[in-house]
């Protein structure tokens, strides 16, 4: 598992180590960490030109002295101090001492800015907020602009480092080393979109952070670990059915691609009920087909509902039964809060950040900016777990003290027509397998987004490839056990 920890745990986790450790020996194993990835970079440090943009606080000291460090190594290194008198003092005298260069802001930094190899990002970590001040956003321009290799110190100046929103410009770096712990801002778009690849320099601040991260990431290893092996006694009814309600005359497609995400989801089988029957069959002649509304279908143990779905009694039917319940697309636009509230089984929802606006009375823009805050309120509105779609797709449950798990394996090749009908699908399915519903949210999308990278290989796709690919993900995370 990946987890990451918000500025004020991390904080706290930094006084209680310092409070063991010499006088600034916690910010000289950070740069430590840092020049030597710098380095790595780099190749060849003897002869290479760093420029270093340095703000007013810690995170410009850490630049300071991983300056001082390849300085040393025969590196010419020029500091841009951008806060002047107010840099690192001690990071600027082992700067200097290690013959290395302050500047100004003048012609002289964008004359080293052109020309450097690599420019360390040191104007704001877990202290910066608001995005780039004026006067940083010129010097950030040109470093990016130059053709060097720009490494983040820490976090992209101009992000914030708690819930990934990005509030002005942000200085986007090819590499970012972060310290003692991934923060959620690393994994959460906006801001996870200017962190180019994330190194975690280990500063011993493990044994410091609590328990329960505030997000997470699952990876390979864990989703393996939740996945079921039949046993030798499973049959269909234990490994659970589930039932999906989508489609109309308007929209048929959708009922069989939720249906083809349903039948790759774990569950011993599907039941279909909706307009869509025929084509569901000619497409899957092992889905269980139900005439009439969910209220008179069989049991199942989970029940899917929503994708390209016309009026009718299928969302009441399903609301009111006492079995896990996957509420998508445009089941969503007429969701009553109290409805979802009251019921004694989990609820998920499945909004793309439309339809998360529309569940919160918001604008779409406001959900895409702040994509932490928006997928916990819906959470806490709707006494639901709640996965929201995106660029980083993120899953919340109803408690607030649970952290919020980020999906690592999207890719914008998901973006396209039909793909989330098949998450829904999948999802129910984990669902109706017997998976908590947090756990049914995050390892859909972990599946799905990785059923997707394996059907584009680098081409466009569409929404069956990724159904298709669902048994090769499955084996792709389970080692083809
Ligand atoms: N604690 C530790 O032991 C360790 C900490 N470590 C490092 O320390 C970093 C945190 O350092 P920090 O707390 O000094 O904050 P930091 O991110 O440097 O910002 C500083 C100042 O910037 C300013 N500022 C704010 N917004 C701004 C903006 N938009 N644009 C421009 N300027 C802006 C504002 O100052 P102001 O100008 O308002 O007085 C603010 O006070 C952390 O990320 C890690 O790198 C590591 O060495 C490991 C050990
Ligand atoms: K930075």
């Amino acid at each position: 598992m990946r987890t990451a920890y918000g500025v004020e745990t991390v904080r706290a986790a930094e006084r209680a180590l310092m409070a063991e450790l010499p006088e600034g020996a916690l910010m000289r194993r950070a740069a430590a960490g840092l020049a030597a990835v710098c380095a790595g970079l780099l190749g060849r440090v003897y002869g290479s030109r760093l420029v270093l943009l340095v703000g007013s606080g810690d995170n410009g000291g850490d630049a300071l002295y991983a300056g001082a460090y390849l300085a040393r190594r025969g590196a010419r290194v020029g500091a841009v101090l951008l806060a002047a008198g107010r840099a690192h003092a001690g990071g600027l005298a082992a700067l200097l001492g290690a013959g290395g260069r302050a500047l100004d802001t003048g012609a002289e930094a964008y004359a080293q800015l052109a020309a450097a190899d690599l420019v360390l990002d040191g104007i704001t970590g877990i202290g910066g907020h608001g995005g780039l001040r004026p006067d940083a956003v010129p010097p950030a321009r040109a470093a990016r602009e130059s053709g060097a290799v720009v490494v983040a110190v820490d976090l992209p100046s101009g992000v914030e480092a708690g819930d990934g929103t990005v509030r002005g410009e942000a200085l986007r770096a090819d590499v970012t080393v972060t310290f003692g712990a991934y923060k959620p801002g690393l994994l959460i778009d906006p801001a996870a979109g200017y962190t180019g690849a994330v190194r975690l320099v280990d500063i011993g601040l493990g044994p410091y952070l609590p328990d329960v991260p505030e997000a997470e990431a699952l990876q390979h290893a864990d989703v393996a670990r939740l996945l079921p092996v039949p046993a030798g006694e499973s049959d269909k009814y234990r490994r659970g059915l589930v039932g999906v309600v989508a489609g109309s005359a308007k929209y048929p497609g959708a009922a069989v691609l939720a249906v083809a995400g349903a039948l790759r989801g774990g569950a011993g089988g599907v039941r279909y009920v909706g307009p869509g029957g025929p084509a569901v069959l000619a497409r899957f002649p092992e889905t269980l087909v139900s005439e009439g509304t969910p209220a008179e279908a069989g049991r199942v143990q989970a029940w899917a509902v929503g994708p390209g779905l016309a009026e009718g009694p299928g969302l009441d039917d399903v609301l009111a039964s006492d079995v896990p319940v996957l509420i998508d697309a445009d089941a969503l636009r007429t969701l009553d809060a109290a409805a979802v509230r009251a019921r004694t089984a989990p609820t998920v929802l499945t909004p793309h950040a439309g339809e998360a606006a529309a569940l919160l009375g918001a604008e779409r823009a406001e959900v895409e900016a702040g994509r932490l805050a928006a997928v916990r309120e819906i959470a806490a509105r709707y006494g639901a777990t709640v996965l929201l779609k995106g660029s980083t797709t993120l899953v919340a449950g109803p408690a607030p003290d649970v952290p919020v798990r980020v999906n690592p394996t999207g890719t914008s090749w998901l973006a396209t027509a039909g793909s989330g009908d098949v998450l829904s699908g999948l999802t129910g399915s984990l669902l109706a397998a017997g998976f908590a519903p947090r756990d049914a949210a995050s390892v859909g999308a972990y599946l799905h987004g990785l059923a997707a990278r394996l059907a584009a290989d680098g081409a466009p796709l569409a929404a069956h490839d990724v159904a298709d690919h669902l048994p090769a993900a499955w084996r792709n995370v389970t080692g083809g056990a």
